[in-house]
């Protein structure tokens, strides 16, 4: 695991612009497409913005990208809570990636529904290959979910499915997610977690014993690939190392 700290949420999201970039660039001189996962939630719109900005916009082949997302909130496109909508607005739409080119969790069908479809396209991409995604970005809630694998839940014991779909009774609404064993198949996997309210899970989830009941974030290892936590002063701020 490898371990960027910044001062803020700008240098956080600057260093890992530049980063991402460079990585994209790196993969693509090997093979014709990138595939990446994103994230939801707040924390990744800075960067989503800055990389729409140059020398980013121009640097990345857009088009050359097939985006996918980590999780989504069973919310219609138009609610703002849409973890696509999210992402659409802040960087697919603004940077013009062919939309043959995004790979959305379904809102406007039954939410089993469109994991299973979810899953059906994840296996026409990854099936044959020895890895999956070629980037999966991930955030991390206070409570110490990454994707929407929350304490406590069964998800957080999935072993076998890529996608599942389950009611989260505290939001009162469907998530559909994909689950540790696909992430831990990626090549590369980047968190990335800002503010001082994250400092007491990230030590947990980092230097704490292994309990991926309380902090599923600890379910994310990859197997062959790469980990990487992109954080702020704040977040590190317990951290012993
Ligand atoms: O609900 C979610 O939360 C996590 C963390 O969000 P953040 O606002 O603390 O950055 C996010 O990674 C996930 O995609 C989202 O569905």
């Amino acid at each position: 695991m490898e371990l960027h700290i910044a001062k803020n949420t700008q240098e956080l999201s600057e260093n890992l612009a530049a980063w991402i970039s460079n990585y994209i660039q790196e993969v693509l001189q090997d093979q014709p497409i990138f595939t990446w996962a994103l994230s939801g939630g707040s924390t990744p719109k800075a960067l989503y913005t800055l990389l729409t900005k140059e020398p980013y916009k121009l640097m990345i082949p857009w088009n050359r990208i097939h985006f996918f997302w980590g999780d989504e909130r069973a919310v219609p496109f138009e609610d703002e809570r849409n973890n696509a909508r999210m992402a659409y607005e802040t960087l697919l739409d603004v940077v013009g990636v062919p939309s043959e080119n995004i790979n959305v969790m379904r809102t406007d069908i039954e939410p089993e529904a469109a994991a299973a479809e979810y899953e059906a396209i994840l296996k026409k991409y990854f099936e044959e290959g020895d890895t999956t995604f070629d980037l999966v970005l991930l955030g991390m809630g206070d409570d110490g979910h990454t994707l929407s694998l929350f304490p406590g839940l069964p998800i957080v014991h999935e072993k076998k499915a890529w996608v599942k779909a389950f009611f989260l009774k505290a939001q009162d609404m469907f998530r559909i997610t994909l689950t540790a064993p696909v992430v831990n198949e990626a090549a590369c996997v980047v968190f990335m977690a800002t503010g001082s309210g994250k400092a007491l899970t990230l030590k947990s989830v980092i230097e704490g014993d292994f309990d991926a009941e309380k902090y599923p974030s600890q379910l994310i290892r990859p197997q062959e690939g790469e980990l990487h936590w992109f954080v702020d002063e704040a977040a590190a701020g317990a951290l012993e190392m």
